[in-house]
């Protein structure tokens, strides 16, 4: 039997800033992204039948053409006219719906992996291509690592591997729709833009404490008016010794930098004893 066993590694984005919007509705963003230890398991099975089943965990996923894997492996099933099919089966440990970039890192790995089974020969280039049909963060999500995002995010740049340290994730019991997020997005003026450059200066030094006051989220004007207690979860982890802590992508998940594994610990254990979000993570910075 021919098959593959994959890792969908989730994101933070260090920072994000929206320049403009598109005539097509799409935003350009400057994003500094991060890959993080926390992943989904992809196992892709080749069958001899043309058909793409897809199987999750979890029941409210949906495992038609509506899932993000299933999108990935018909679009180069139907390209390279391949007469043979595919099982995915899908267990999901990151957030849904979260700004973590599960679904595209799902996505991602079925294109990489189809790719090897069927020995189509596309590069990294030619793999991105294709990804960014599926959404804005697939490009990254086949990159992995530090990186500067620009265009709708399809726009890759490598950036010096961000200083290692551990990362404590936590997600309120809610989802966000990361459409609904740039739709609500108001740029004028008053509005306040991270120092994108300013932050890749701080990562080229390996500067944690630098990096943690030049992280900035322009989304969370849209997301935290809305779900308030985003700002609570902040306020706690930086109250529990995070150098900072911020939304990542449209939300609601919220991560923290930490200089020490003690102090990641205790955080950690607050968290889960104190039941103040519905999903806690202890992880750590993922570099390529
Ligand atoms: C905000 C970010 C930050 O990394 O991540 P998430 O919060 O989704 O994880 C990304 O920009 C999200 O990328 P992704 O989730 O792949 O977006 P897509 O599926 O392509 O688009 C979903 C919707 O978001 C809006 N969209 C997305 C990307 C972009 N640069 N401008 C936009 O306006 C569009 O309205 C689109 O219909
Ligand atoms: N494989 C998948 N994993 C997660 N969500 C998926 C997947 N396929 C489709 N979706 C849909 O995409 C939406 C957002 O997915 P997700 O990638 O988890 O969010 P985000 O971009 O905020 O990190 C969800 O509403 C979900 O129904």
């Amino acid at each position: 039997m021919k098959k593959l066993n994959l890792k969908a590694l989730a994101k933070i984005n260090l920072g994000l800033d929206v320049v403009g919007k598109r005539e097509d509705g799409y935003h350009e963003v400057r994003m500094v992204m991060q890959t993080i230890h926390l992943f989904d398991s992809v196992e892709i099975i080749v069958l001899e039948n043309p058909v793409i089943k897809v199987d999750t965990n979890l029941y409210y996923l949906p495992s038609n053409e509506n899932n993000l894997v299933y999108k990935a492996a018909k679009l180069l099933i139907d390209e390279f006219k391949i007469s043979k099919g595919v099982y995915i089966n899908l267990k999901k440990f990151i957030p849904v719906a979260a700004g973590m970039a599960g679904g595209s890192s799902d996505a991602a790995a079925v294109l990489f992996g189809i790719n090897k089974l069927f020995n189509l020969g596309l590069s990294l280039e030619e793999l991105k291509k294709r990804g960014v049909k599926i959404g804005a963060d697939v490009p990254y999500c086949l990159m992995r690592g530090t990186a500067l995002a620009e265009g709708i995010g399809e726009e890759l740049t490598p950036l010096h591997p961000m200083k290692k340290c551990p990362v404590l994730i936590a997600k309120p019991a809610i989802s966000v729709s990361t459409k609904f997020v740039y739709d609500n997005l108001k740029l004028n003026e008053k509005t306040v833009h991270p120092d994108i450059d300013g932050l890749i200066k701080e990562i080229e030094k390996g500067n944690l404490r630098g990096i943690a006051k030049k992280m900035g989220n322009v989304l969370e004007s849209v997301t935290i008016p809305v779900h308030p207690e985003i700002e609570l979860i902040k306020n706690e982890m930086k109250d529990k010794g995070a150098l900072n802590a911020m939304m990542s992508g449209s939300g609601p998940t919220v991560f923290g930098l930490f200089d020490s594994q003690t102090k990641v610990k205790e955080a950690y254990e607050y968290f889960r004893r104190k039941n103040i979000a519905d999903k806690v993570y202890l992880t750590s910075i993922f570099n390529v």
